[in-house]
């Protein structure tokens, strides 16, 4: 069969996440880095995530990344095309999102796309397009602190129609609660009166069940990861999916375990706290990144002393540079907030690229931007997706030029995750030891 679904992530935390949704729904789904450059087999693949950098680029560079990436996808017949961003609808008012979205359409002959980026199993609901995370509002939620796109308005309604010259309007929850053919006449009606983004409400998985059966004859459909879950069983429905028994399987893992995070969410904080109460951690600052390398020779010396001496690297370290808002502030005030985050990613990513060669084989990254730079830094292509530790993130392999075992490799949404993330997931690991 064709590939069925091709989906364009705007960061590579939110690609895993939803090929990790793909792959629980019974798609054999495959995640690459960019759009790929040479050959690649798609025998046996139903969907393809192609992660992209495009979240907080400007919005020109992050139009031209996502349509080269449409017309590869396209190239590879995908029957859907998926532009997934953030559960927390991550943004500025320059964009991304709405300037993405448009660009696709016209580049599809596309007149309506739905906008779906509730992901309840992680507590993100749509409710008359207001977004909540958890009980919070959006802007209420720890992300009007988000060190690149602090999102202050929960009205998604709102907040997209600053990012569109078009019309946004809203497929509520009552209308939603009729079911799928009363969605789909909704956005019909407001297709004919030139709505073209419609924002929908979603309150739990029956909600998204509903719009999937609504939309799986769109050709692009964007959102957050929880569409994902629900989209499978449509495909299948009109005979484009076979059923698998298991989508995702991986090699034993093998390495040092070590945990990078570059994410300043209020869950990550927490992760970090957790950790460092039963295990080593070195505190990256970015003010001390600005004066020259001694930090990171000093983070190097500090992993290597506990990864790679005798009888190291089976208990996780963690290297960090997440920090409280006022912290974040200070630095962003001195350095300016590109170049604050940039000298982190880059530190970070240079890092995982060191203690990779040297033997890191098992590796959690937390935070998408983050996780960007050092998937780039470290050259990889493809991933593999495996078990899931947490909704959201789950393990997943990929082989390193020069490396004879794979590299396991975690990587964590800011604001997903358990307070014990960073030891549970290798414990998830050991026990595991996948076929
Ligand atoms: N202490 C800090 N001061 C300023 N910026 C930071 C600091 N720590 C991390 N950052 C930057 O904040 C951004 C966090 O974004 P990201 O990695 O996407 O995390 P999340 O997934 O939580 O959104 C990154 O660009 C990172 O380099
Ligand atoms: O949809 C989500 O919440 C995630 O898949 C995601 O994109 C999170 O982004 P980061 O918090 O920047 O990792």
């Amino acid at each position: 069969m064709s590939l069925v679904l091709g989906a364009i992530a705007d960061d590579f935390t939110g690609a895993t996440d939803l090929a990790n949704n793909l792959v629980r729904a019974g798609m054999r789904t495959l995640q690459v880095i960019g759009v790929p450059r040479g050959e690649l087999s798609l025998d046996d693949i139903d969907a393809v995530v192609v992660a992209l950098k495009s979240r907080a680029c400007p919005a020109p560079d992050a139009v031209s990344d996502s349509l080269e990436a449409l017309h590869w996808l396209k190239a590879q017949q995908a029957r859907q095309i998926f532009f997934k961003y953030c559960s927390t609808f991550d943004s500025t008012d320059e964009g991304n999102i709405g300037p993405v979205a448009d660009a696709l359409l016209d580049a599809m002959g596309a007149r309506q796309t739905v906008m779906v980026p509730a992901f309840p199993d992680n507590g993100r609901t749509v409710y008359m397009g207001h977004l909540f995370v958890g009980d919070r509002l959006l802007n209420d939620s720890g992300m009007e602190h988000h060190p690149l796109n602090p999102m202050t308005d929960a009205d998604l309604v709102r907040v997209l129609s600053r990012q569109t010259p078009h019309s946004v309007g809203l497929l509520p929850r009552p209308v939603l609660a009729k079911g799928g053919e009363a969605a789909k006449t909704h956005l019909d009606g407001q297709a004919a009166q030139g709505v073209r983004h419609v924002i929908c409400d979603t309150l739990d998985e029956s909600d998204l069940e509903v719009l999937a059966a609504a939309v799986v004859e769109f050709p692009l459909v964007t959102g957050g990861s929880g569409l994902g879950q629900a989209l499978p069983a449509e495909y299948r429905r009109l005979g484009w999916l076979e059923a698998v028994d298991n989508a995702g399987r991986l090699a034993p893992a093998s390495g040092a375990a070590l945990v990078l995070s570059g994410s300043c969410s209020r869950a990550t904080l927490g992760q970090v706290e957790h950790f460092l109460a039963t295990h080593d951690g070195f505190a990256l600052d970015p003010l001390a990144l600005a004066e020259g390398n001694d930090q990171i020779e000093q983070a190097l010396a500090f992993a290597r002393k506990r990864l790679f001496a005798a009888g190291g690297g089976e208990t996780p370290v963690l290297i960090y540079a997440s920090a409280a808002p006022d912290k974040v502030r200070l630095a962003q005030q001195r350095l300016g907030v590109a170049a604050a985050g940039e000298l982190v990613e880059r530190a970070l990513a240079g890092l995982a690229k060191a203690l990779v060669a040297e033997g890191v084989g098992r590796l959690v990254v937390a935070g998408g931007e983050t996780s960007g730079a050092v998937v780039s830094a470290l050259g990889i292509s493809e991933l593999r997706i495996g078990e899931q530790i947490d909704p959201g993130v789950p393990w997943t392999q990929t082989y390193i030029k020069g490396h004879e075992s794979p590299l396991s490799l975690a990587l964590k949404s800011g604001n997903f995750g358990g307070v014990d993330f960073f030891s549970r997931a290798f414990d998830a690991l050991r026990e595991e030891r996948l076929p």
